[in-house]
């Protein structure tokens, strides 16, 4: 599981530089997708040409790419990108059309096809919703599609849309939220949605081989949920360098916030409704101290904000918080009966108030369907050892790899902290794949294995020895469904290469909302070991 800001990073990624690209008073053409004749004169390596055709595997672009074949249809497509024509947009740059949205992509956009008589060709809007008529500005275009901004909704579905739900002034601009204005219930349908294509498009298994996918567990607090947030800002220019005048407005380049939608530029941002209240109390008079001496940074900086008991009043029982902005200091929260320090700068969930139902539905998912009783617990990709030691008091042995020295120092230290008894819980630093060396004393048959891994995934050299390992049961969550498809489909086939009457069968999937207003999805899947045609092993 991650943090929605880096995601968020990445899809500003998957749009760059909008303002920059398009600034300029003539815009190049390639970014326009005018055909290449016309732009000789910015000729691409060959390279350039091969990346600009082929999305790197899982990246947004890809993402989008499988979504966009879901509207235009694969053959279309395929002869698009042989005759080269799946880079010519047929929609130049700041044109305006009138659409109207088909779909939602996985990325919480709206899709629609470009009015005739062009060629099949998507048009993605953000912040629109299937069965609207929106009007839409053009501003860049990639591989068979192009992305606008959403200039009027003309025709709203309001079945879906009430903006009376929406809680932030920005919402609309910033790049952190796609999903105020529809209800929960349906950001949660959304979400499994989400679930559902990922796996179609990424796992390579076939739908008979995937339980149904269930509905999304809710995150208990949907606003001021967040107990992390990441605002920037952009050192000032030579020229920019002097003291401000306080009592003045503040000047227009200096912007301390979150990313415009599908831009790198930064926006000025006051207040994050969906960020907890400490944060929201500590966030102006950050501002204000920035403000106060912008003019001695001479790069920009990335803050942080993050919400932590008071550890100088855990005696009293009155639940203190205070805001944490040095990326050192010590934080610390409560999750159920036990307690978590990390450091501020280093990986905790973001989202308090679901931790407990996350690592509940875990428990029960690991207990619910087993004849065998497991009794150790392998924690890979550990953190600061949030399932541990959640679930430590459900097992006989637990141990815990990270690649974070400092994220491992503190899950030995929350061991102590919560009166585990001593050698039950040990973790170590170093990467994920080294915790099967580790773990050869293990049974097998009354084993668990989490896996939490980073977005990108697990590599092919932990999958190869968790197919060997064999343990009882393998629980993946993560914060990215469409690295964890591939995993998924990888371990099911190499382990039917395995051809020892042994395999795994997705027993359960299902999304659970860790970032509520966001398109973001976290997963979690349960893989139980069966014998290939006797059931449960
Ligand atoms: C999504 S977080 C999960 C952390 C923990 N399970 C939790 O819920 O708090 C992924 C963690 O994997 C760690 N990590 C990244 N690459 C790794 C690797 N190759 N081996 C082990 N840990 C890794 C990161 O430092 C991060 O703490």
């Amino acid at each position: 599981m991650a943090d929605p800001e880096s995601a968020t990073t990445g899809q500003a990624r998957a749009h760059p530089g909008k303002e920059q690209d398009f600034g300029r008073k003539k815009p190049r053409l390639d970014d326009v997708g005018t055909p290449k004749k016309q732009v000789s004169k910015h000729k691409k390596s060959r390279a350039a040409r091969k990346r600009d055709l082929n999305p790197e595997p899982y990246s947004p672009e890809d993402v989008l790419h499988r979504d966009i074949i879901q509207i235009i249809g694969k053959e279309v497509v395929d002869k698009a990108l042989v005759d080269g024509s799946a880079k010519n947009s047929p929609l130049q740059f700041h044109d305006e059309v009138e659409l109207e949205i088909l779909s939602i992509s996985s990325g919480g956009d709206g899709l629609a096809l470009a009015p005739t008589p062009h060629p099949p060709w998507v048009v993605v809007v953000p912040f629109c919703l299937p069965g609207e008529k929106v009007r839409a500005k053009v501003y860049r275009s990639g591989l068979m599609h192009s992305l606008a901004d959403l200039v009027e909704v003309v025709t709203p579905n309001n079945e879906l849309r009430d903006q009376s739900r929406v809680q932030c002034k920005y919402f609309g601009t910033c790049a952190g939220c796609q999903y105020q204005m529809v209800s929960y219930e349906t950001q949660l349908g959304l979400k499994r949605d989400a679930v559902v294509k990922a796996f179609k498009n990424f796992s390579d298994l076939p739908e008979s081989s995937l339980p149904e996918i269930g509905s999304t567990i809710g995150s208990p607090l949907q606003y001021g949920y967040r107990t992390k947030i990441t605002p920037h800002f952009e050192a000032p220019r030579q020229s920019q360098r002097q003291p401000l005048d306080l009592a003045e407005p503040t000047p227009e380049w200096l912007k301390i916030g979150f990313n415009k939608v599908g831009t790198r530029t930064t926006m000025d941002i006051e207040d994050c409704p969906i960020a907890t209240k400490t944060i929201r109390d500590a966030l102006t008079p950050m501002r204000e101290g920035i403000i106060s001496k912008i003019h001695t940074y001479k790069r920009g900086v990335s803050l942080l904000l993050r919400d932590s008991l008071d550890m100088s009043d855990l005696a009293s029982s009155l639940d203190k918080h205070v805001c944490i902005t040095d990326q050192k200091a010590i934080v610390r929260e409560q999750v159920g009966g036990m307690s978590f320090e990390y450091q501020a700068g280093s990986f905790f969930q973001n989202n308090n108030s679901v931790l407990e139902p996350l690592t509940t539905y875990v428990k029960n998912a690991i207990f619910a369907h087993t004849s065998v009783m497991p009794t150790h617990l392998v924690d890979a990709y550990c953190g600061a050892g949030l399932f541990s030691i959640m679930l430590s008091p459900h097992f006989e042995v637990v141990t815990g790899i990270e690649l974070s020295a400092d994220s491992i120092r503190f899950a030995t230290r929350n061991a102590e902290l919560n009166n585990i008894p001593k050698g039950k819980c040990t973790f170590r630093a170093g990467d994920a794949a080294n915790i099967f060396a580790t773990v050869k004393s293990f049974p097998p048959g009354e084993t668990v294995l989490i896996i939490d891994p980073p977005r990108k995934g697990c590599d092919e050299n932990f999958i190869r020895q968790l197919v060997e390992f064999k343990c009882n049961t393998v629980v993946y969550v993560s914060c990215n469904v469409h690295t964890q498809a591939r995993d998924i489909g990888m371990i099911l086939k190499k382990m039917e290469g395995h051809g020892d009457g042994k395999t795994y069968v997705v027993e359960s999937l299902r999304g659970i909302d860790l970032f509520p207003q966001t398109a973001h999805v976290e997963s979690v899947a349960i893989l139980r070991l069966v014998s290939s045609d006797l059931g449960p092993s």
